[in-house]
């Protein structure tokens, strides 16, 4: 196992895979959210610390094919995207990743190569949200199927999680990170356009979600919050759903966001992908106030006779976003 350039999964045992893996996946921060860990990898589950008697749970699934091209993305790139996708979802309920479960699922002829790239990307992500792999599962698959699952456990630090039905009429909705940045470098990757903006494609292939600003936001008194994993439109569209309210986006607060990718895709593609782009994992939150480091895309309304949902700029909007069974694309 020394060298596991030329190996295939076939080639080795689960026990060597996982010792292989496991010093890839390992934390080596100081005090952290991952002091809670008090059985990591091992043993026949973990055993975490929930310090206020609650905690977050979630779990996210990426598959070859459908979330990723080889072609596009290094065994890496999955890895670091399935962990903040992940973290995501905890910093949008204000809280903190405090473990991860790690699943793969993929066929004899995976390269160890890949499964080792994989464990790299998976580490450096969790290190960089100052958590940790606490276990997971091997598992064998059917020839051309390769699946990452994560699962994410998170806490709120004692305060009640922000959701996404707290919406007021009266709030104003603002976003923490970027706007169609993923979706715009997916849009060159497809049409082999990639080099135009090499920045946009790192984003695709890593989104970077300001996940301190999920946490920082429940403090400042955030009513909602989602991270925008479909596209703003489909996801303000949650939360305006979830909340019974309208949300009113301002075309004038997206234009910077549509500036900043028109040289790399054009005036009109850079609109949809801020509108509809998905994976940016950014926060979306509404507040009485926006704090610093937030910035304010619009209001929050009541409903009107067009019920609860997103508009812009006065205008309906609907449809477009990221929906896995659609079989119109
Ligand atoms: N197969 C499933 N079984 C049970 N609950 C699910 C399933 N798929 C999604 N959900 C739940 O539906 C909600 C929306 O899911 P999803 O759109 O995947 O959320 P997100 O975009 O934040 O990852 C979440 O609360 C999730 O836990
Ligand atoms: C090969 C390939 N096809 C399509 C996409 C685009 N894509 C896949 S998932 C997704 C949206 C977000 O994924 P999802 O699993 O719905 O995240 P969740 O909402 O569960 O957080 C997008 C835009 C891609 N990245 N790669
Ligand atoms: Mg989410």
């Amino acid at each position: 196992m020394n060298d596991s350039r030329d190996l295939r999964l076939a080639d080795v045992s689960e026990e060597e895979v996982l010792e292989h893996i496991f010093p890839l996946l390992r934390a080596d921060h100081g005090p952290s959210a991952a002091t809670g860990v008090l059985v990591g990898p091992g043993d026949d589950t973990a055993w975490l610390a929930a310090p206020d008697g609650r905690f977050l749970a979630t779990t996210d699934a990426v598959v070859l094919g459908h979330d990723w091209l080889d072609a596009w993305s290094t065994g890496a790139d999955v890895g670091h995207k399935a962990v903040m996708q992940n973290c995501a979802d905890i910093a949008a309920m204000g809280g903190v990743t405090t473990g991860l479960l790690v699943t793969l699922a993929a066929h004899a002829g995976t390269s160890m190569a890949w499964v080792t790239d994989l464990a790299r990307g998976i580490g450096e992500a969790a290190r960089e949200a100052r958590t940790s792999v606490v276990g997971g599962d091997l598992s064998g698959a059917d020839d051309g199927t390769v699946m990452v699952s994560i699962t994410a456990f998170g806490t709120t630090e004692g305060r009640d999680p922000v959701l996404r039905s707290g919406a007021r009429p009266g709030d104003v909705v603002a976003v923490a990170g970027g706007l169609g940045r993923s979706g715009a470098g997916w849009a060159l990757l497809r049409t082999g356009r990639g080099e135009i903006a090499p920045d946009l494609v790192a984003i695709h292939r890593r989104p970077a979600p300001p996940l301190s600003e999920g946490p920082g936001a429940a403090r400042a008194g955030a009513h909602a919050m989602i991270d925008l994993s479909d596209g703003l439109v489909r996801d303000a569209g949650r939360v305006a759903r979830a909340s019974g309210v309208v949300i009113d986006l301002d075309p004038a607060a997206l234009a910077p966001h549509v500036d900043a990718l028109t040289s790399a895709v054009g005036a009109e593609e850079a609109l949809t992908c801020v509108l509809t782009g998905g994976e940016e994992h950014s926060l979306l939150a509404t507040f009485a106030e926006a704090p610093d480091g937030w910035h304010v895309l619009g209001t929050v309304g009541p409903v009107d006779e067009l019920g609860a949902g997103v508009r812009v700029g006065g205008e309906p909007r609907r449809g477009g976003g990221w929906d896995h069974f659609d079989t119109s694309r």
